[in-house]
């Protein structure tokens, strides 16, 4: 993996990359490792739809009621801490980062996430972050930062990321696997790779492998 310092004045300006993908397969991990040797935050997108979803959850809201959930956030505001060793998400003094990734949180998202009001809201959210930094999630590079200097989007096949994720939790693989599979199916509206993002297939990498391909592949100067 490359050193900081070799883009330690690259990513001190208005530079934005984006990492973007299909369910477990590497974002935050990459994006972390990737932040970390940049020496900026990243910045996960997905949180604040899991932490949406969470309010919603324990307010018995209907998940697909957009307005009664906008109602929610807006008496609860949201607040994501986006560092380069991991996001931390808090609603008020209350810190949510430790139940977001629950497996009713993991069921009841993807219906969240379709709602435009609710993107909306993300987005803007997203937006008023303070540059540069690493963003991952769905649709960073397609619809929240078209503008950002590098691109990339990670796939595995469903097997692999049920694989890794099954190191995680106590739950077998194939379940794991047709989970990722359902959940990757309700988030293809928003989850295509940008034209000109780099797809890489993080299947045959390690986790090193992959954040050193991206270091590899980041502009010399692209500010
Ligand atoms: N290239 C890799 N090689 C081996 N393990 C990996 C690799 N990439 C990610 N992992 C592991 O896979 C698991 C899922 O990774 P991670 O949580 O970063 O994915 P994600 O895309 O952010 O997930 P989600 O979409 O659910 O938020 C983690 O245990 C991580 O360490
Ligand atoms: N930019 C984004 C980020 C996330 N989502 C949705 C889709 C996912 O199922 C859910 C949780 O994200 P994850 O933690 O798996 O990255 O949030 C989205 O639609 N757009």
């Amino acid at each position: 993996m490359r050193a900081a310092p070799l883009h330690g004045t690259l990513y001190t300006g208005r530079v934005i990359v984006t990492i973007d993908g299909v369910a477990a397969s590497g974002k935050s991990s990459v994006a972390s490792g990737v932040a970390r040797a940049l020496g900026v935050p990243y910045v996960s997108s997905g949180l604040l739809y899991r932490a949406a979803t969470l309010l919603a959850l324990e307010a018995g809201a209907p998940l697909d009621d957009a307005r009664a959930l906008l109602t929610h956030l807006r008496a609860h505001p949201l607040r994501l801490e986006a560092l380069a060793g991991g996001n931390r998400l808090w609603a008020g003094e209350r810190e949510l980062t430790d139940e977001l990734h629950s497996t009713r949180v993991d069921q009841g998202v993807s219906a969240v996430a379709a709602l435009p009001e609710v993107r909306a809201w993300v987005d803007a959210q997203l937006r008023a972050l303070p540059e540069p930094f690493v963003a991952e999630g769905r649709d960073m590079g397609t619809n929240v930062f078209p503008q950002a200097g590098a691109k990339f989007y990670l796939t595995a096949s469903p097997r692999v990321r049920a694989e890794r994720r099954a190191q995680e939790r106590p739950e077998d693989v194939p379940a794991i696997e047709a989970a990722l599979i359902e959940r990757d199916r309700r988030d293809r509206v928003q989850s295509a790779p940008a034209p000109d993002a780099r797809v890489i297939d993080t299947g045959p990498l390690s986790l090193e492998g992959v954040i050193g391909t991206i270091l590899a592949a980041l502009p010399a100067r692209s500010a």
